[in-house]
């Protein structure tokens, strides 16, 4: 069955352990900058291991409104021909769905263009904080305004035919706007300098994007929370993507939760991220083994059991595992203190709280950690439980959130229903096909189960 027609799956408790060998999908953050930065060069780009999930195709689709022309796609290798900067407003409104990443990029590529370009996102959006980053676009010598209605954000970019300038943007919430500003500044009239204020997040995500600007031949002096963009070309580039960091936190949370776990993650590369190197010390700090080898390109998942009995760890780098984070923190022996992840209550759904909410459900205890201010920032636990599971708990709309409650699920007793598989292909489609490779059973929940389950879940079908 294709996870697109499944919402709700039964996930059944792990009785033998996980093992085997599987893939995962190339990373979704890499594939996007590829796919802007192939569009905003003026010549072919080659992009080896193209990453696809509805995300990164709702952004090629855009790419292709503005004008970037597709000379030859298969499975292994994509190339574009780019517009540079003489890219034309779409003629239809460019549609970013529930991504914010999509829709802030697109809103500063829309700044390069003369005349107007409408950004849509869906419902989801108007909950997060994405136009109150976008002061940029006027910085910068060009216009939008928010003409969004009950069911969509959306706004109107009118492009500057002057751009350049300096812009102060707020970091500490996000680095998307960072990102977006950077992306197109090479491509301005004159010189854009870019400065920040404040303690940032998720700043992996900032020097992902300088390094492959900077490949591609822009011009980018940085100096602390300052960056000096001075106009030049993007050339062409070949990108090849590395494997999803993100996509790999839920393979590596099933060994952290499951114990008896001897996973191989084929054809893996990593990123460089910082947020992924961070990623793997915590892993290696929970007690999950990982051994890459280079030259066969896997890595090896074992459990070890955690080095420390306290682990401490600070999430600003690491907003997307955040989630996975939480789901783990209830089955390691050490006692899991995670903080500084205020900002991740800005993503497709308030992803601190409601993991914590989702995870009472199942049985879990996780004590929340707020700020001086009040405002929700972490989560601690006192070490290892054994939570029943065996209820139905909410995605909340979240493909992170599915991936993580499944990810717990696997460690309860009664395993648990969880709702949204239906969001996998926003990053990571064969999820389910992955946990059938290593040994889970799952089904659509409603359907006949696969094997006995206690009376309490059998209720919630
Ligand atoms: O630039 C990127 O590719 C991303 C930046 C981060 O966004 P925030 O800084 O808004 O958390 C991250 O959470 C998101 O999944 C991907
Ligand atoms: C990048 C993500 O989200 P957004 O772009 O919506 O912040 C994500 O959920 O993986």
């Amino acid at each position: 069955m294709s996870t697109a027609q499944v919402g709700k799956v039964h996930i059944h408790p792990v009785r033998h352990g996980v093992r085997g060998e599987v893939r995962i999908p190339h990373s979704k953050p890499h594939m996007q900058r590829a796919v802007l930065l192939s569009l905003l060069a003026n010549a072919p780009s080659v992009i080896v291991n193209p990453a696809w999930s509805s995300e990164s195709r709702d952004l090629f689709e855009a790419a292709k409104l503005f004008g970037a022309d597709v000379v030859h796609e298969d499975e292994a290798r994509l190339v574009v021909t780019g517009t540079g900067r003489s890219a034309g407003p779409p003629a239809t409104p460019v549609t970013t769905a529930g991504s914010a990443f999509n829709f802030r990029t697109l809103a500063a590529v829309a700044c390069l263009i003369p005349g107007e370009t409408v950004i849509e996102g869906n419902a989801s959006m108007r909950a997060r904080p994405v136009t109150r980053y976008l002061n940029f676009i006027t910085d910068l010598g060009a216009r939008w305004d928010d003409v969004s209605d009950a069911t969509h954000l959306r706004i109107k970019v009118r492009g500057g035919s002057r751009l350049a300038g300096e812009t102060l943007i707020d970091p500490r919430h996000s680095s998307q706007a960072l990102t977006a500003a950077l992306l197109v500044a090479p491509l301005a009239d004159g010189e854009v300098r870019i400065r920040y204020d404040g303690e940032p997040v998720g700043e992996g995500y900032v020097d992902l994007t300088l390094a492959m600007m900077r490949e591609q031949g822009a011009a980018v002096e940085r100096s602390g929370p300052s960056f000096l963009v001075t106009p030049s070309a993007y050339r062409s580039q070949v990108h090849l993507i590395a494997s999803d960091f993100t996509a790999l936190s839920y393979v590596a949370g099933a060994v952290a939760v499951v114990r008896d776990a001897d996973v191989t993650v084929a054809g893996y590369r990593p990123s460089g991220l910082s947020s992924e190197k961070e990623f793997m010390e915590v892993l290696g700090a929970l007690g999950v083994h990982c051994r890459h080898d280079p030259v066969a390109r896997t890595l090896r998942l074992r459990h070890t059991g955690p080095a420390a009995a306290s682990v401490e760890i600070d999430g600003r780098n690491m907003p997307t595992v955040v989630p996975t984070l939480a789901a783990i923190a209830p089955f390691v022996d050490a006692k899991v203190t995670v903080r500084d992840v205020a900002h991740v209550n800005n993503h497709k759904c308030p992803r601190v709280s409601v993991m914590l909410t989702e995870l009472g459900r199942l049985g879990c205890q996780l004590t929340p950690l707020h700020r001086a201010d009040g405002l929700l920032d972490g989560f601690t636990t006192t070490g290892r439980q054994s939570p029943p599971g065996g209820v139905a708990v909410d995605g909340h709309g979240d493909h992170r959130i599915f991936m993580s409650l499944a990810t717990a699920a696997l460690g309860c007793r009664m395993g648990a229903v969880v709702d949204g598989a239906h969001l996998l292909p926003a990053s990571f489609p064969g999820y389910l096909d992955v946990l059938t490779r290593l040994g889970v059973h799952w089904d659509p929940s409603g359907r006949q189960h696969l094997e006995p389950v206690p009376t309490a879940t059998k209720a919630l079908m």
